[in-house]
């Protein structure tokens, strides 16, 4: 592919994404250009990626073929209003920032432009990421391959209807951060046990990435996954019931439900 993709913010979502699409080798280094705010930043994805960085927005803008807007919702606008006259008109401009709809990023550029609203993760950056996205209606069907070659690039990717948008951040584009607690939890009570640290994250981290591939390979319902290994009688069964009466399911519905409200206020 020969596009020209440019970043702008180059934080942890950003440097997952790139670190994705390099490593997937699908696009070459110089094929993306990013600029953030400090030297610091700057400095640190010129040597860890070998792109070009720079401070300055409007280059970044004005080169690229896909522009992906990778700043925090609060300063989201400001920096469109900064770039929106340099951008030419075949530009695809992706927002992954969480909260901002189509219609948003229609009127903040005050034109017809090919817009992009996705939710990505940073599993992005070993290639393992789960994006969803929604296009407005300037997206053509060449556009958006073009688009899904690079989610593809650095995990799987769902399109979704754009009502549904606010709801992905709970399920996958903030859910590592559940799953990580999960993992620390377990190993923490391995540790408990007195199971050397680093070997319990590796124990507890391989159990759940086993279980996800099992539910994504078997096809099988989760609670049939479950059921296997509960052996009647057995240890397993107690730990389910123990889970089931702290409020297992119901906390993580709760947490779910939280963070969608929060999504629709930024
Ligand atoms: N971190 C995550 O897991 C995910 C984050 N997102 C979205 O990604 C966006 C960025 O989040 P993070 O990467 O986590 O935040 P971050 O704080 O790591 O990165 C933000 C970047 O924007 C840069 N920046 C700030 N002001 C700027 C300006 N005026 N011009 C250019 N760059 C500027 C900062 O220097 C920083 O590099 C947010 O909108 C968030 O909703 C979406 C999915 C997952
Ligand atoms: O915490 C946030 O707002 C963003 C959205 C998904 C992950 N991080």
């Amino acid at each position: 592919m020969n596009e020209k993709i440019g970043f702008i913010g180059s934080g942890k979502m950003a440097q997952a994404m790139i670190k994705g699409i390099l490593s997937s080798a699908t696009f070459a280094p110089k094929q993306i250009k990013v600029s953030a705010k400090s030297d610091e930043t700057i400095n640190k994805v010129k040597e860890k990626y070998s792109v070009h960085a720079t401070k300055d927005n409007e280059e970044v803008a004005k080169w690229a073929d896909i522009l992906f807007l990778a700043v925090k919702p609060d300063i989201h606008n400001e920096v469109i209003q900064e770039i929106r006259s340099v951008i030419a008109e075949h530009t695809i401009i992706i927002t992954v920032a969480a909260g901002i709809t189509l219609d948003t990023l229609e009127s903040d550029f005050g034109k017809k432009i090919k817009a992009v609203r996705t939710m990505p993760n940073t599993p992005s950056f070993v290639g393992e990421g789960m994006s969803a996205l929604s296009i407005n209606d300037m997206v053509t069907s060449d556009d958006l391959e073009q688009v899904l070659a690079i989610f593809r690039s650095f995990g799987e990717v769902e399109v979704v209807a754009e009502r549904l948008m606010d709801s992905i951040p709970a399920i996958s584009g903030s859910s590592p951060a559940y799953v990580y607690m999960f993992i620390e939890a377990l190993a923490d009570g391995g540790v408990k046990d007195g199971i050397p640290r680093e070997q319990a994250y590796r124990l507890a981290a391989q159990a759940v990435l086993g279980a996800a591939k099992m539910v994504l390979e078997t096809g099988m319902h989760p609670g049939e996954l479950k059921d296997q290994v509960c052996t009647p009688g057995g240890a397993t069964i107690e730990a389910v019931s123990a889970l089931e009466l702290n409020g297992f399911r119901a906390s993580v519905l709760q947490a779910m439900e939280s963070c969608t409200k929060k999504i629709k206020k930024l």
